[in-house]
């Protein structure tokens, strides 16, 4: 089976198509996996150490862009839609997924005019427009929260959770890693969060008395890596502050709370980890979609929520210091948490990749000329 991945720009969205592509290509030596995204999105730099081939196009998000850039951006988008069906020419996909992002929209449809099955993972409890657009040609919806199968045509839904990459899955199977200190993991998203960053270190000065028996992993985004490393230390915390954290299992295993924003990947990830955390959704999500991601999971008694515009610092350090002190509170949300874990999500989506294959192209999907075989080093030698 070949299976082509279209969409990205951010983790949220591109991180749920790794997670399909590793489940792809473990079941089965034969099958293949391909990425299409763009040059400015996360997966440019992701997809080809994670070790699977990336093919380009040239689009552009249209909304809430200057009248120039949008007219840009309209232009641009024929040249996007010919680049998606001479990659769908060139690479001959038994089956196209898109996760959302820019390179999704014309992809998905490219694939569907020229027959191709397609389906799309809405990893949101609010989809995007793209999604609702492309909801209404494909053959399958993947969703992950009960309300979002009401924005699509309710017989292709299929609510299975947001996929999760491996490494990550460790974490539902082993308990904490031991640790003296009591761990906070604090991260704003794939690309880092001003509002959340700053509210922490302002949260610091309420905290002195606790210094010596906190511990901070704090991802900062690239503009506010020093500023945020200079808060820690100039107020004596101990602290590793990094611009974004590669090891997301090792950062979870090790957190005994997590402070961060509420994309919907994240949250996924914090339920397949049993996670408590403290959420502080993105203030300007469209329709607010963060908040309604995080819901399910306050509602589950998994997490709390603050909003950004209501949440000082003091009330942030307040929170931190009343669950630090019940660890019966914080096992709690954990095991909540943990019930909400959808472990299985990236087999369950292949699962029907392979149905669509076989419905469209019979048990050995499509014909394709034969690829070269990889090179190993002893086939060299
Ligand atoms: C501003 C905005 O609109 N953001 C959207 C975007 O968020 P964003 O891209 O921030 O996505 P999420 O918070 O859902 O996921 C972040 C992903 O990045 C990974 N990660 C994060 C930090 C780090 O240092 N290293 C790392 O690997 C996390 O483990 C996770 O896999 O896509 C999500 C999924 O559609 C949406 O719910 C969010 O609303």
């Amino acid at each position: 089976m070949k299976v082509l991945i279209a969409g990205g720009g951010t983790g949220g969205h591109l991180f749920p198509g790794i997670a399909l592509a590793e489940e792809v290509t473990t079941r089965h030596h034969a099958n293949e996996v391909v990425f299409v995204g763009t040059e400015r999105g996360l997966e440019a730099r992701v997809v080809p150490k994670e070790g699977y081939p990336l093919e380009l196009v040239k689009v552009q998000g249209l909304k809430g862009k200057s009248p120039i850039a949008f007219l840009k951006a309209l232009i641009a988008l024929p040249l996007a839609f010919i680049e998606s069906f001479r990659i769908l020419a060139r690479q001959k996909p038994d089956v196209v997924v898109g996760v959302g992002g820019y390179a999704s929209g014309p992809v998905v449809l490219a694939a569907w005019l020229m027959g191709i099955p397609t389906a799309i993972q809405e990893q949101n409890a609010l989809p995007g427009i793209t999604n609702k657009v492309l909801g209404k040609v494909v053959r399958v919806v993947f969703t992950a929260f009960e309300g979002a199968h009401r924005f699509f045509p309710e017989k292709k839904v299929q609510l299975i959770g947001n996929p999760i990459r491996r490494k990550l899955m460790d974490n539902y199977l082993r308990s904490h890693v031991a640790h003296e200190r009591f761990s906070l993991l604090v991260f704003g998203g794939s690309l880092g969060a001003r509002g959340i960053n700053q509210r922490m270190i302002e949260a610091l000065d309420h905290l002195g008395d606790l210094k010596d028996g906190l511990h901070f992993v704090h991802q900062t985004g690239k503009n506010d890596l020093e500023q945020v490393r200079k808060g820690y230390a100039e107020k004596g915390f101990q602290a590793d502050v990094v611009e974004f954290i590669d090891d997301m299992s090792g950062a979870y295993a090790k957190a005994d709370l997590v402070v961060c924003r509420a994309g919907a990947t994240t949250l996924a990830e914090l339920t397949v980890c049993k996670k408590a955390s403290i959420l502080i959704p993105f203030p300007h999500a469209t329709d607010d979609h963060q908040a309604v991601n995080a819901k399910a999971l306050v509602d589950a008694g998994a997490a709390l929520m603050f909003r950004e515009s209501e949440l000082t610092g003091q009330k942030l350090a307040e929170t931190i210091r009343a669950l630090k002190s019940d660890p019966a509170k914080l096992k709690n949300m954990e095991k909540k948490a943990g019930l909400l874990g959808r472990p299985e999500a990236a087999k369950e989506l292949a699962d029907v990749c392979v149905d669509l294959m076989v419905q469209a192209w019979g048990p050995n999907g499509r014909e394709r000329a034969p690829t070269e075989p990889k090179k190993t080093p002893r086939s060299e030698s």
